[in-house]
């Protein structure tokens, strides 16, 4: 039997009777792993053709292992016992649920902010390797975090060759930079992309430096391979894909909840391969986290758009015993939502299950799920920002205290708005009743400021209608997608700061906080070209500023 458990109830269940027979007959599981790329037609047959490795990780892997454990014993041999590492989306999200599910310490740096690199930067470096993760090689977040590294480490007197690890693609500009320079170089699997990166040497070379089982998180994605293949409607690879993308009418909010999984942070790691993967030509399913002890339909008035994805112990309840109902209960209901889905397993079994329903998903969708078309446009739209030199220099269309408003994407402000609660409350007045959501993005140091998170459920209440929270720049390699090329149907509350302290990026003509000021203004600039509204609040001092702002959120 498998590891792997996924039940549907109401709207989610119909959707799997719907397309399970189809799934089946089209072979779609065997051509998936077959490495079949005409899967999701002829647009997407030449992305998908060079695309498809991640269907074989759990074997062609395996070598990783021992190099991951000798580089480890090396590291420590030298005195290391704290692993950071740099790297966006695909490049550190694996890690980070890896990690924080074996129990053992990775400090992710996925920010520009000046704030949290000098964190990174200042903690005890006579103790601390750093991976550098970047598939392209040319992700401008992960270099800048480089050079500062580099930079600190010689600082210090501490020879970088020696402690930064780079893993990336086989002759990527960091690849061969990395090599010319005499640093150790993993190189990654280059037909797998980013966010089905989790089994490569982005997910695991991280996550064993640091000290978890890798060997233990293949064998668990092996264990599931014969399963996940197989053309039959038990497969929960395929009931999976169908519950997420097969409702009808389409319920494109997928909520969320962990209640006991003991996999920390999935939903996460979910969030980034499913908005990329299916947000964009107008079409998608928007992944939508709810905040730890909250119930994911309470406060949404019509969650008739939404299913709730639970995430469950492998024995259902938790209590061993190995009858339980995974659902958590003998007689679950549909939820509040009318459509839920419930999917339990090992992490190294999820990895591989998400990343197959994602695929069924996309071909269910009759999208390309492994292009991200639109997270261009914000990269190019930041860098002009850049060469122009300059990113706030448009007017604010007023000034509360500690906070510059400016709107974008319409004329939806008010001209009589005169304050920071009617530009919010003027926000929330464009939001759909029945399809929309709000999207807040904040570009601040995420770990000083992490309770800034209990704004999204006030704005659930407040708004009745599904709440993202993303942290700048992170989330523009996740949602960002999604926000950008799903449905137009969000609008956006984004939130930035002058730095306590700016940073230079050593060797470039930049700061950290003109870079990630550039990062917001182009993404909020990309938005409101798509016609959406954006409101931008800047904090000229960020703890005057936050204070306002909650007290706006909060009502
Ligand atoms: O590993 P890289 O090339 O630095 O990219 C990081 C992330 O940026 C994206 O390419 C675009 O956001 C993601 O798909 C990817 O995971």
């Amino acid at each position: 039997m498998s590891s792997l458990v996924v039940q549907a109830v109401g709207a989610a269940a119909d959707a799997v009777d719907r397309h399970l027979t189809q799934l089946v007959q089209d072979e779609v599981a065997s051509r998936l792993f077959a490495r079949d790329a005409t899967l999701w037609g002829e647009a997407a047959e030449s992305e998908a053709s060079i695309r498809l490795s991640w269907v074989g990780l759990a074997r062609s892997s395996r070598p990783l292992v021992g190099e991951i454990a000798a580089l480890r014993d090396q590291l420590r041999l030298r005195g290391v016992s704290r692993i950071v590492l740099c790297g966006m989306g695909g490049s550190s999200l694996a890690p980070e649920v890896i990690c924080a599910t074996a129990g053992v310490p990775l400090v992710v740096l996925d920010s520009s902010d000046p704030d949290m690199v000098r964190a990174a930067l200042e903690d005890d470096l006579s103790v601390t390797a750093v991976v550098v993760s970047s598939k392209s090689g040319s992700t401008l977040e992960t270099d800048s975090q480089r050079r500062a590294f580099v930079q600190a480490f010689t600082d210090a007197g501490i020879d970088p060759t020696e402690r930064i690890v780079v893993v990336t693609d086989p002759g990527s500009p960091l690849d061969e930079q990395s090599r010319a320079d005499g640093y150790r170089v993993v190189n990654a699997d280059p037909h797998v992309g980013g966010r089905y990166s989790a089994l490569t040497a982005f997910g695991l070379v991280p996550s064993g430096l640091a000290g978890a089982d890798v060997a233990q998180l293949l064998d668990e994605a092996e264990e599931v391979v014969d399963v996940l293949s197989d053309d039959d409607r038990g497969n929960p690879g395929l009931r999976l894909g169908a519950a997420m993308a097969g409702t009808e009418p389409l319920r494109d909010k997928l909520l969320f909840t962990d209640a006991g999984s003991g996999i920390v942070g999935l939903a996460d790691w979910a969030e980034q391969l499913i908005a990329e993967s299916t947000g964009k030509e107008g079409r998608g399913v928007l992944p939508v986290v709810t905040p730890e002890g909250q119930e994911p339909t309470q406060g949404i008035t019509d969650p008739s758009d939404c299913t709730v994805v639970v995430l469950v112990p492998e024995d259902g309840d938790g209590d061993g015993d190995g009858d339980d109902d995974p659902l958590g209960s003998p007689d679950a209901a549909p939820g509040a939502a009318g459509s839920l889905v419930s999917v339990a397993g090992p992490l190294g079994a999820q990895l591989l299950l998400w990343e197959v329903a994602t695929a069924v998903a996309g071909r269910i969708l009759g999208i390309n799920p492994f292009d991200q078309p639109d997270v261009e446009s914000a990269k190019q739209a930041a860098r002009d920002i850049m060469a122009a030199g300059s990113s706030t220099s448009d007017e604010p269309d007023l000034v509360d205290g500690a906070v510059e408003v400016r709107a974008a994407g319409g004329d939806w402000l008010p001209r009589e708005a005169d304050g920071l609660a009617a530009a919010v409350e003027a926000l929330l007045a464009q939001l759909d009743p029945s399809t929309g959501y709000l999207a807040v993005m904040v570009y601040l140091d995420r770990v000083a400021h992490a309770d800034l998170s209990r704004w999204q459920s006030a704005l659930v209440e407040r708004t009745g209608r599904p709440v993202t929270f993303g942290w700048g720049p992170r989330f523009l390699h996740s949602t960002g997608q999604y926000h950008k090329g799903g449905p137009a149907q969000g609008v956006y509350l984004q939130v930035t700061g002058t730095p306590t302290e700016d940073l230079p990026v050593p060797g470039k003509d930049f700061t950290f906080g003109e870079f990630i000021a550039a990062q917001a203004a182009g993404d909020a600039g990309v938005l409101a070209e798509h016609g959406r509204p954006v409101l931008r609040l800047h904090l000229t001092d960020q703890a005057a500023g936050l204070e306002q702002v909650s007290g706006a959120v909060l009502g």
